[in-house]
């Protein structure tokens, strides 16, 4: 966890963007949610589609209590917190208090460190570059693995050997090569029906 005082143990984050959708990927695919991005990530995947948040320094912290009313001004049931990686930080004070509200808590991370905080659902999406933690592995609700070439349905399956029994498992085509990849991700979910797709649907519906 690299939360230093700035954030004042997470009462404090770093806001990118927050924003009323629709959930693009995995399980939650088309169920209306409103999603907050958090600054900062050290992963750092080539092909990241959110690189615009890297730096936290480009985001100055705002308080948990403002990003919480401003999700809660929106008729959402599901907030997503996003990134950047949102376990570089301290988020029980967030989840906590959007549960209080009657939200339903999902994150997005790729596992990389301490998973804090109360929640609905966990999107452990892995990075070969810093994999993800081994208690995170236990707490995910879904194995979401960006596929980028056929030698990623290998490091797909040995990622799935460390989940849970009930742990939903998606295959989600890198978006640079979506044209080139799809075809080869629908014949493995075929030949290995434990997976199922994921595509990036609101990349489709041209919605943030
Ligand atoms: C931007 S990341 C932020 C959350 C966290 N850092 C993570 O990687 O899970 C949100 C999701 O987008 C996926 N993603 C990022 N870039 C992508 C791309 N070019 N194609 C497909 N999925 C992508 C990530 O794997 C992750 O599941
Ligand atoms: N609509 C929509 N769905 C998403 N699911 C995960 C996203 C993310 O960037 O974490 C994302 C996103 O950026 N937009
Ligand atoms: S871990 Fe997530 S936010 Fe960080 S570079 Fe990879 S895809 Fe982007
Ligand atoms: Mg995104």
């Amino acid at each position: 966890m690299s939360d230093t005082d700035v954030f004042m143990g997470g009462r404090m984050l770093p806001l990118v963007e927050d924003f009323y959708t629709i959930q693009g990927e995995g399980y939650h695919s088309g169920k209306p949610a409103y999603f907050i991005r958090l600054g900062g990530c050290d992963v750092c995947c080539s092909w990241c589609d959110a690189r615009f948040t890297w730096n936290p320094k480009s985001f100055p912290p705002v308080s948990v209590d403002e990003i919480v009313a401003r999700a809660t001004s929106f008729p959402a049931q599901a907030v997503v917190v996003t990134g950047g990686e949102p376990t570089l930080y301290q988020l029980s004070l967030l989840s906590d208090k959007l549960q209080a509200a009657g939200i339903k808590t999902f994150i997005e991370t790729s596992g990389a460190h301490t998973l804090t905080g109360s929640w609905d659902w966990v999107c452990l999406s892995p990075k070969r570059n810093q994999p993800p933690l081994p208690s995170v592995f236990k707490q995910a609700s879904e194995l979401k693995v960006i596929i980028t070439s056929l030698a990623d349905f290998e490091w797909a399956e040995e990622n799935a050997a460390h989940v849970s029994d009930t742990c939903m498992l998606y295959l989600q085509p890198e978006w640079s090569v979506y044209q080139q990849i799809i075809e080869a991700v629908v014949e493995y979910a075929k030949a290995n029906p434990r997976w199922n797709i994921s595509i990036q649907m609101h990349k489709f519906m041209h919605i943030p």
